[in-house]
Formats: C-alpha cells, sequence, structure tokens
C-alpha cells in the first residue's frame, strides 16, 4: 500500500490514529505535527508532499477552541478554511485521497431527529462556520475525499470533555452541567479504527459521512456516567443552556445519523457507553 500522511498529529485524533495505527502494525503511515507541518505553510506542504507521495491524507489538524473562536475568528478562519483549502490543492497535485474530519456543529440543531449527511446545515457558532467553510472548499476543489463529521470526542488524549469532568470531579464538590443538549459522545479511539478501516477497504464511494458512538445523550447524563464508571462521588446538577453561559452557542440537537457509514463500509458501531467504560478503564491503568 502507498503512503498515508496525518496532519495535526499531535492532537487527540492523531494520538489516537497512532495508537491503532501501531496495533494494526501498519508501516506506511507518517504522522506530521503542527510544528513538522503548518497547513498555512504551503512551501511545507508542497515538500512534505513531494517527499510522502501519499496516496490518503487524514487531515486532524484544526481549530478546535468552541468559545474561543468566538473572539478570534479570523485564526479559527485561516486554520479551519485557508489551511484545508492549502490541503486540498496539495491533494489534486498529487492525486491523494483526503479524509477530513468535520463536526455536529455544522448544524443549527433545531429539530430532534438524527442528522443525515443532506440535511441543511447552519451553524451556529464561529468554530462551526468555519468548519462548514473547510467542508466546503474541499468539495469544490476534490473528488477523492470522505469528508467524516463527528460530535463530541473524547479519549486518554488531550483536550476533551470526559478528562475535564473527571479533573472537576475529584476537585470540587458539585457541578452545573447543562442537560438540555443533546448528541451522542464518540470515543476518537472508535473514530480512528474506522478511518483506518475506510483506508483499508480502497471503498471509493467518496462523499460526506456521519459518525458517532451509537446511542444519545446530554452533557448531563454523559458527566453521570463518567462520574458513575469512575466511581467519583460528586453532586451533579443539571442545568438550561442559559443557566450556564459560553460565549459560543451550541446546537441543542446534535445527534448524528450513522446509517449511511455504516451501511457503506459494514460496520459495527459500540454504544457510548460501553466505549466510555474503554476509556475510563485504561485512564485508570
Ligand atoms: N474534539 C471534538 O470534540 C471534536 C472534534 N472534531 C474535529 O475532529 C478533528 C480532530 O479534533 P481533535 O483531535 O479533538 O482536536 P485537537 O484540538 O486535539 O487537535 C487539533 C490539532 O490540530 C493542530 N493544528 C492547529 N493548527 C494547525 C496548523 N496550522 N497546522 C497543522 N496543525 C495544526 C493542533 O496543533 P497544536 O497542538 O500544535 O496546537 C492540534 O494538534 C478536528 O477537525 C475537529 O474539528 C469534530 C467533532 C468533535
Ligand atoms: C465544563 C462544563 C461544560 N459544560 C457544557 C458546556 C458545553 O455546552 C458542553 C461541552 O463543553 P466543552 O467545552 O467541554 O465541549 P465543546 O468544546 O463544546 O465540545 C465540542 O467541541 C467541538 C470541537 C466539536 O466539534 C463538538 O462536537 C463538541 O465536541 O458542556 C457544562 O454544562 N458544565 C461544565 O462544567
Amino acid at each position: 500500500m502507498n503512503n498515508i500522511i496525518v496532519f495535526g498529529a499531535s492532537g487527540q485524533l492523531g494520538q489516537c490514529l497512532k495508537n491503532i495505527a501501531s496495533k494494526k502494525v501498519i508501516t506506511n503511515i507518517y504522522f506530521l505535527s503542527s510544528s513538522e507541518a503548518n497547513i498555512l505553510d504551503t512551501e511545507t506542504l508542497k515538500k512534505v508532499f513531494e517527499a510522502y507521495n501519499p496516496e490518503y491524507v487524514i487531515n486532524c489538524a484544526a481549530y478546535t477552541a468552541v468559545d474561543k473562536a468566538e473572539d478570534d475568528q479570523e485564526m479559527a478562519l485561516k486554520i479551519n478554511k485557508t489551511g484545508v483549502e492549502n490541503l486540498s490543492h496539495a491533494c489534486v497535485e498529487h492525486s491523494s485521497t483526503l479524509i477530513h474530519i468535520s463536526t455536529d456543529f455544522v448544524f443549527k440543531g433545531d429539530k430532534a431527529k438524527p442528522l443525515t449527511e443532506v440535511d441543511e446545515t447552519k451553524p451556529v457558532s464561529v468554530y462551526g462556520k468555519t468548519k462548514l467553510d473547510g467542508e466546503k472548499v474541499i468539495e469544490s476543489l476534490l473528488k477523492k475525499i470522505f469528508i467524516i463529521r463527528t460530535g463530541w470526542l473524547y479519549s486518554e488524549y488531550g483536550n476533551n470533555f470526559a478528562k475535564t469532568m473527571l479533573r472537576l470531579g475529584s476537585e470540587k464538590d458539585e457541578l452545573k452541567i447543562i442537560a438540555d443538549q443533546v448528541g451522542t459522545p464518540t470515543y476518537a479511539i472508535d473514530l480512528a479504527s474506522t478511518i483506518l478501516q475506510i483506508i483499508k477497504s480502497g471503498n471509493t464511494a467518496y462523499g460526506i459521512y456521519h459518525y458517532s458512538n451509537e446511542g444519545v445523550t446530554s452533557w448531563y447524563d454523559f458527566a453521570k456516567a463518567i462520574f458513575d464508571i469512575a466511581d467519583i462521588e460528586i453532586k451533579a446538577i443539571p442545568v438550561k443552556t442559559e443557566e450556564y453561559l459560553t460565549k459560543a452557542t451550541r446546537p441543542p440537537y446534535s445527534v448524528l445519523d450513522k446509517s449511511k457509514i455504516k451501511k457503506e463500509f459494514n460496520l459495527e458501531i459500540p454504544y457510548w457507553r460501553d466505549s466510555l467504560i474503554t476509556c475510563i478503564n485504561k485512564l485508570k491503568q
């Protein structure tokens, strides 16, 4: 098999890909951190693509600070749109297939019905808008693409809600957690396995796909499950969105319909609580 390169490799998903690739003994995959390959630096991208001539490019690089993006629109746009545009041009030049990760936050989330790939996008945050811009730029430049929209990523790596809850759970006696935002947590290790499975399949059914774990929950119930599985005693207080102020607006409902990806790649997706147990057990080791 020809080379695979991963951009944004030191982030959460990048580290999960590294973990899975080493378990599956995949040796033709190369992991590039932001300091090794900044997707805003076209000269570096040119050199990297010439050196590796990748068959597949996995883009895990992104501006992911949802609240910070509201005051830092320029940088969020640069990374999530211009950087993605640079990668797309390089992929065209080298005939590479681009696997790009997008988000449930491209949706407004005002309808309580699992969201399909053809549902209307209407982001309500700067982060969501810039991620949608990234999707659009890829679709306008490249044919060989897999855009995977996912949501609520967590794992033993990087920063995420589950690790924040574990930390706050050991520091505080009580915690207010939003109970009227509903979605599905995604164990980034499960997503990483799926990405490598897509590559291995050689399937060329290019397009947008939705992926999360199975099931539906709220941030409050997700937090309760984290405390329960990790044996943390804390008073968790369910609150409405208006009672927990954040800079960015988040979709109230962002459950993704995964029928398309399951059918096309013959996937069995774990239920979110089962994967959460796996993750917390790993964190305990
Ligand atoms: N986290 C989540 O809950 C969700 C994430 N997603 C999407 O999944 C993808 C992966 O997310 P995740 O791993 O959690 O995010 P992280 O924030 O953990 O990782 C993002 C990585 O991108 C790197 N990066 C930032 N700017 C550049 C740049 N200019 N050039 C190269 N690399 C850069 C960062 O480098 P550095 O460490 O040096 O800053 C970081 O390592 C993203 O596309 C995100 O939008 C989708 C849904 C949910
Ligand atoms: C820490 C904390 C958060 N919350 C709420 C705020 C928010 O609505 C929700 C999640 O907060 P976080 O800031 O941890 O997560 P957030 O950064 O909003 O997570 C999002 O990240 C981006 C990158 C995505 O693409 C999304 O799919 C999603 O995972 O939980 C509480 O209610 N209580 C708390 O103590």
